[in-house]
């Protein structure tokens, strides 16, 4: 008996000891590739110039379209991926789009974002230059509108997605606990319930990574996330954000969503078709009541008023679209998935990632646990289908690396959670 605990001992002993030594070395890499960002900084004032913009335009190869479908795609956006918000399902889109039509994306270097929770800054994109043209930009990141705006032609359409600031903060804390020190001392059987019950106590807002804990929207968009929901300077903000963004899309609400950016983008149906990507097993949700609910939206005062905000535009944006023609197209969106379903999916839905055979499919884990599900592609899959449900069912990570971006730094981090952590 003593034995085992003595091996168990050592084991967590070397575990430590790893973990120290890796996050030392994690630090200083991180470190070291942040100080040259804030090197490259200040020589940055050039934004993207129209006769760039119209060559990178040029370039663009047009699909056979039928005629019923609008001619002109629109190909230059951002994409402000936030978290936990159905992005990475979108972010899916985004990158089959862009790759069927040849577009320059500006990706981070090293890792899948760009130097997140920092500000975002041009610089932090693979292989810039001031003056370079891109015409999708869509990463994680901190926004920050003017150095985002050096990268894209004037005429770029904004884009980001809102999810309800409950479900949000329910899935941002279970998914990040483990990367919160804050949340580490709080005991109990449920861990979240405990928090919302008294937030006061566990929450610091000068802790590392404490921004997963509070108005994570406000945090992604670059404004304070410890402001109360009633603080005049959250509707400053927010209005400030409307001024940025062409269209807030609802997670809520994501097919109608895709409608909306179906036809902003000029795009066809073809190209927003989509699996759900990044989703939880259902035992890893935690269940919330009514009261916590409440409590969830007071803590999260400054999100709830941005989601009631953009909810309102959203809904507005479809009466000027016509609800019936909402109806007939989300309709239409529903079959052409089910359809790819059937066409893609081996055993027809989302499997826990011990059960995805091919690494290429299987999704980022958080840390220490495997709750994110996956999918497995049919086995004896049509050969004129298999590159679009490969691509529709590839995770974020590898989709960036088939793409072309080192991920030495994601890769390292995968490694260190895997080892340290692994089940
Ligand atoms: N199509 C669609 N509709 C509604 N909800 C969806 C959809 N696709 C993904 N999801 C849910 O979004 C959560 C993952 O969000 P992200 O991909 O933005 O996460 S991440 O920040 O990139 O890790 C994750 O939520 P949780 O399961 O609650 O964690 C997904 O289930």
């Amino acid at each position: 008996m003593s034995a085992i605990k003595g091996k168990k001992c050592t084991r967590m002993t070397r575990r430590l000891i790893l973990l120290v030594l890796l996050t030392n070395i994690m630090l200083l890499l991180y470190c070291l590739t942040n100080l040259t960002q804030v090197k490259i900084r200040d020589s940055q004032q050039v934004t993207c110039p129209l006769s760039m913009a119209k060559l990178l335009t040029k370039n663009v190869s047009s699909p056979s379209l039928s005629t019923s479908e609008v001619s002109s795609p629109k190909v230059n956006l951002m994409f402000m991926k936030t978290h936990k918000t159905a992005s990475s399902t979108i972010l899916n889109i985004l990158f089959r789009f862009g790759e069927r039509h040849k577009l320059k994306f500006a990706f981070p270097d090293g890792r899948n974002d760009f130097f997140y929770p920092s500000p975002f800054l041009c610089s932090q994109v693979k292989d810039y230059r001031p003056g370079d043209c891109f015409n999708i930009v869509c990463n994680h990141m901190r926004f920050d509108h003017q150095e985002v705006a050096k990268l894209l032609p004037p005429d770029a359409v904004y884009i980001t997605i809102l999810r309800d600031p409950v479900d949000l903060f329910e899935s941002s804390f279970n998914y990040y606990h483990r990367a919160v020190p804050l949340t580490w001392r709080i005991n109990g059987e449920n861990q979240l319930v405990e928090f919302l019950n008294n937030p006061h106590t566990f929450y610091s807002p000068e802790a590392f990574n404490s921004f997963y804990l509070k108005n994570l929207l406000f945090f992604d968009f670059g404004f304070d996330n410890n402001l109360e929901g009633d603080d005049p300077r959250v509707m400053r903000d927010i209005h400030k954000l409307s001024t940025r963004f062409d269209l807030v899309l609802v997670a809520e609400y994501f097919d109608e969503s895709l409608i909306l950016l179906k036809d902003t983008l000029c795009w066809t149906m073809e190209d927003i078709l989509y699996f759900k990507l990044n989703a939880r097993r259902r035992s890893s949700v935690s269940r919330l009541t009514p009261e916590l609910r409440v409590k969830a939206l007071q803590w999260n005062g400054a999100d709830w008023r941005l989601y009631q905000y953009f909810n309102a535009t959203f809904w507005a944006r479809v009466e000027t679209y016509g609800r019936e023609r909402m109806k007939q197209e989300v309709k239409e969106l529903r079959r052409r998935n089910a359809e790819m379903k059937a066409i893609c999916i081996q055993d027809g839905g989302s499997v826990e990632a011990k059960n995805i055979h091919d690494s290429r499919f299987l999704p980022w884990q958080p840390v220490g646990e495997s709750s994110i599900l996956g999918y497995n592609v049919k086995q004896n899959i049509d050969p004129q289908f298999r590159e679009i449900c490969e691509q529709m069912l590839t995770p974020e990570i590898q989709y960036l690396s088939q793409l072309g971006v080192s991920l030495w730094l994601t890769r390292l981090w995968g490694w260190v959670k895997d080892t340290v952590f692994g089940d």
